[in-house]
């Protein structure tokens, strides 16, 4: 199935608002065509001098018709819009179901800047699919069909100008527009992709740019982005108004012919006088529902082309996704056993095997530290566990469950986190512990920021983007706290406290101890002291384990840990 079929079957979800615009369109477009003719036959009539009943019942049409065509065309309005909205919001929650299983492997493929651009500009792109690609043309060969019917009564060879016209200005104008536009709009579309990718990087990279005096020079280059951006947008509607105008010039010239032919059949008496009006009216109006038909090529394209790259991200097949036919929704609310067996892991697009092939076992309640050098995978561990990276071959075991069988959001809800790096949404410190849970009370978050020693903070206290105004030891005490009040009894912690000092970092873990003393807790850590207490402490190095066991036993073995805490403790 095309991508364009996929968003034509949501898109039909919504039927019922769909017959209606069409059918009010239909209304609309033959009333008004209706309308002039009606208008066109009075005015011949009346030269006449007709008895005064006719101009009556004439004048009467006119305006039963003029009503009728307000009110289809307000029906029309509505129920096309109230589609349009429908159908968007549909393909928006489509699109991020099934996006938000992608992350966070996607950013390996796309850069955020461009997946912005596709999420919000194409998807927005693609309200015109209904409201200018599908329903007018159902509409104007509605329209088209019945006023031809109509003229074959009076003039065969004006019903076949009309038909002429029709093919000229719906098929053969817009056929010839659209292989001009086809050019134009993948440059379009690849110049907002590229201008959105670098506004993202300049906005996170901001600090950088300035301290390395680099900022005028991106400015420079998204400058340039930009004016390239315009460009082709200038050529872009310069090709639709082009379009729009031969298509009205080429209505006019069917008209003329109208006349011309109409006023030569008059003279020879081959069509009553009295109808000449009308007839030239008729084609004036009839082309009116054929206008939008200028563009229909120009917006398929721009259809199919969003279309297409809306599917290609979430469709990519480069992706290992979460089934969404996992059987297991809910885990137990207990500490969890957790085991590794053959686990073997390499990141998308990577040459190395970032975890070439790792066993073992983490006890229910057991509290386990990971340490090891710097990218020997420490934080890859965590993301395994959590389900943000897939394993490529090997088990998990949570308890006795296989968690290729348990849902990502199952995992997380019975887990509390604090990773490196943590975000911090602008508002206030309430909404950001609100977090963990929507229905926190005010006590229970106060009582959370005092474990972390934060009990100075007010919980309306401002938070900028990003937890900009908070030292880095605050965010992560605000993570910590985060982590307290949610629910779950694995507790999975990645350098919780690397920007604290010492005491506040003992104090913090006292609580943290306190509070998860039958929780299952992995902490992975750099520093050595204060692991006296694991019960298990695991060394990695290249993605190996290259020693494990209790402190005593480390240090006894007098290997890799040992030497570790010595090189440690000659540098304090
Ligand atoms: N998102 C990623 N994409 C590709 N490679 C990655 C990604 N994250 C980490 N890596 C690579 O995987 C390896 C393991 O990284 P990981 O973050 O697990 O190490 P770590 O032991 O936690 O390191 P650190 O102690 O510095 O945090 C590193 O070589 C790193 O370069």
């Amino acid at each position: 199935m095309s991508a364009l079929q996929k968003i034509i079957k949501l898109m039909l979800m919504e039927k019922k608002d769909i017959n209606i615009a069409v059918i009010c369109g239909f209304i609309a477009g033959i009333s008004s065509v209706g309308l002039f003719a009606a208008s066109g036959y009075l005015i011949s009539k009346s030269a006449l001098i007709p008895p005064f009943y006719t101009l009556i019942i004439l004048t009467s049409t006119v305006k039963l018709l003029g009503l009728v065509k307000a009110g289809a065309k307000y029906g029309e309005r509505l129920y096309s819009h109230r589609a349009t909205f429908t159908i968007l919001s549909n393909l928006r929650i489509a699109f991020y179901e099934k996006l938000t299983p992608l992350v966070p492997q996607i950013f390996h493929k796309y850069r955020s800047g461009d997946l912005l651009a596709r999420v919000v500009g194409d998807v927005e792109s693609l309200q015109n699919f209904f409201l200018r690609v599908f329903y007018p043309p159902l509409v104007l060969l509605l329209v088209f069909v019945s006023t031809i019917f109509f003229v074959c009564f009076y003039s065969l060879a004006i019903a076949v100008i009309l038909l002429l016209g029709f093919f000229l200005t719906t098929i053969i104008i817009p056929a010839l527009f659209s292989l001009k536009q086809v050019k134009i709009k993948g440059k379009v579309r690849q110049e907002r992709g590229n201008l959105s990718t670098h506004i993202t990087e300049v906005m996170y990279g901001f600090r950088e740019l300035k301290l390395f005096h680099q900022l005028p020079s991106k400015q420079q280059q998204l400058l340039s982005h930009s004016e390239s951006y315009i460009n082709q947008q200038k050529v872009e509607n310069l090709n639709k108004v082009s379009s729009q105008s031969f298509n009205g010039f080429m209505t006019f010239v069917t008209s003329w012919l109208v006349i011309g032919v109409g006023a030569y059949f008059v003279a020879n008496g081959m069509l009553e006088g009295i109808f000449l009006a009308m007839l030239v009216m008729i084609s004036l109006t009839v082309f009116e529902s054929a206008a939008p038909m200028a563009v229909f090529p120009i917006y398929m394209q721009e259809s199919r082309d969003a279309s297409t790259r809306l599917y290609e991200v979430v469709e990519d097949s480069s992706f290992v996704k979460d089934s969404r036919e996992i059987p297991i929704n809910k885990l137990p609310s207990l500490a969890p056993s957790l085991q590794f067996t053959d686990v073997q892991f390499t990141y998308m697009g990577d040459w190395r095997k970032t975890i070439p092939k790792l066993s073992f076992v983490i006890p229910a309640g057991s509290k386990t530290a990971i340490v090891g050098a710097s990218g020997s995978g420490k934080s890859t561990l965590l993301q395994l566990i959590l389900k943000l990276q897939y394993v490529d071959d090997g088990k998990i075991y949570w308890g006795d469950f296989d968690t290729s069988t348990v849902s990502s959001e199952a995992i997380w809800e019975q887990t509390r986190v604090v990773l490196q790096e943590n975000y911090y949404f602008y508002g206030t410190i309430r909404e950001n512990l609100q977090l963990a849970e929507s229905q926190l009370s005010d006590t229970q978050m106060e009582a959370a920021l005092a474990k972390v020693k934060l009990e100075h903070f007010s919980l309306d206290h401002r938070v900028l983007e990003k937890g900009e105004n908070l030292s880095g030891g605050e965010k992560q005490r605000l993570a910590i706290a985060r982590a307290f009040l949610k629910k779950g009894h694995l507790w999975l912690l990645d350098e919780p406290t690397s920007s604290l000092d010492a005491q506040t970092e003992q104090s913090v873990y006292q609580e943290i101890f306190k509070y998860a003393e039958q929780d299952t807790f992995i902490l992975v850590s750099h520093r050595l002291n204060g692991l006296e207490h694991m019960d298990q402490i695991i060394v990695m190095d290249h993605g190996e384990i290259v020693e494990c066991g209790s402190y005593n036993d480390l240090m006894n073995k007098q290997e890799y840990f040992y030497k570790m805490k010595v090189l440690e403790e000659s540098l304090l």
